[in-house]
């Protein structure tokens, strides 16, 4: 039986009443949250209810569209700003799994709003209002994070500004069947930061304490942020990506948006300099989002993290 994670809480609206966060408690939760998990979740960040049901509305409806309407967006190609996938099969260690996604390219939105679907006729009007939202949150998410590893507010802020935005939504079809262990298979995410919204619980992560598997507790009204590849290479290993997957429901369907945020497609990412010391020599080699995406294009027997270690 998977046992559930003790997992912090951050309350965003305490971290924005003051504008000097330092010796704030906040921000060391997030270090020792980053530090120790890697995952933490975010509750009173903002984000009009109305917004969420939005996106998750439309999404829904996409996804309950007819096969032929949603297979003209299908695509191998992991470049393509705009895909649709349906994955089925058994991982490695013969576990089957089950999943529908549809990835969107979501900064600069000009660019890439007429890709979008266009059914139901509302997609682009909800999931760009989400997808604002998201992004403003990520942008505060990731100032104190950085203040977190004492980098400074701004350290990195433009880039991240001007990074990639990536929404992967997820729909995991219910499965009676005792043989469909996980909807999504272990993996970290390649961003820096992931923010997580899901309509239910079913995401587990590895506990680094004693390397077994945890169920994520729900908590009313909240997202979840992943530490993921880039942050690992950026902090010197100080923080590391989360190992997590998902397991769908039995009896309803269960979806996720989950926003990815990386620097942007050719812009390298290496350890902070501050970071580095004597003791604390470089661990990584430096590398792009798009270096990223070609890894995952061919089969490859090592995670993308252990082919930058140093
Ligand atoms: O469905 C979930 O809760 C997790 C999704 C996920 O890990 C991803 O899309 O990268
Ligand atoms: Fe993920």
């Amino acid at each position: 039986m998977v046992q559930p994670l003790r997992v912090p809480i951050v309350d965003l609206s305490l971290l924005r009443q003051r504008s000097d966060h330092t010796n704030s408690p906040i921000i060391k939760d997030i270090h020792e949250a980053c530090r120790n998990i890697g995952f933490f979740h975010v509750v009173h960040h903002g984000i009009p209810e109305s917004v969420i049901e939005g996106a998750l509305e439309v999404n829904s409806e996409f996804f309950n569209l007819p096969t032929a309407i949603k297979e003209e967006l299908i695509s191998d190609d992991v470049l393509k700003p705009v895909r649709f996938g349906k994955l089925v099969g058994e991982d490695e260690g013969n576990s089957k799994f089950m999943r529908d996604f549809l990835k969107l390219c979501a900064y600069p939105f000009e660019d890439f709003e007429a890709l979008w679907p266009t059914s139901p006729p509302n997609y682009r009007e909800k999931m760009g209002m989400y997808s604002s939202e998201v992004r403003k949150v990520s942008i505060e998410i990731f100032e104190v994070i950085m203040e977190s590893l004492n980098l400074g507010a701004t350290y990195m802020r433009e880039n991240f500004n001007q990074g990639c935005h990536i929404l992967g939504i997820n729909s995991y079809p219910p499965c009676s069947e005792s043989d469909i262990k996980a909807g999504i298979t272990p993996h970290t995410d390649y961003g820096l930061i992931t923010i997580l919204l899901q309509t239910h619980p079913g995401l587990e992560v590895v506990d680094r304490t004693d390397g077994k598997w945890k169920v994520v507790p729900e908590v009313k009204g909240s997202l979840q942020v992943l530490v993921g590849d880039q942050l690992q290479v950026m902090s010197n290993g100080l923080y590391r990506s989360v190992v997590h997957r998902a397991i769908p429901s039995h009896w309803k369907t269960r979806m996720s948006i989950a926003s990815a945020h990386s620097l942007a497609m050719d812009e390298v990412v290496e350890p902070a300099m501050k970071l580095l010391d004597e003791g604390h020599p470089k661990a990584y080699k430096e590398s792009s989002l798009r270096e990223y995406l070609k890894h995952l294009s061919v089969r490859q027997t090592r995670t993308f993290i252990e082919t930058l270690q140093i």
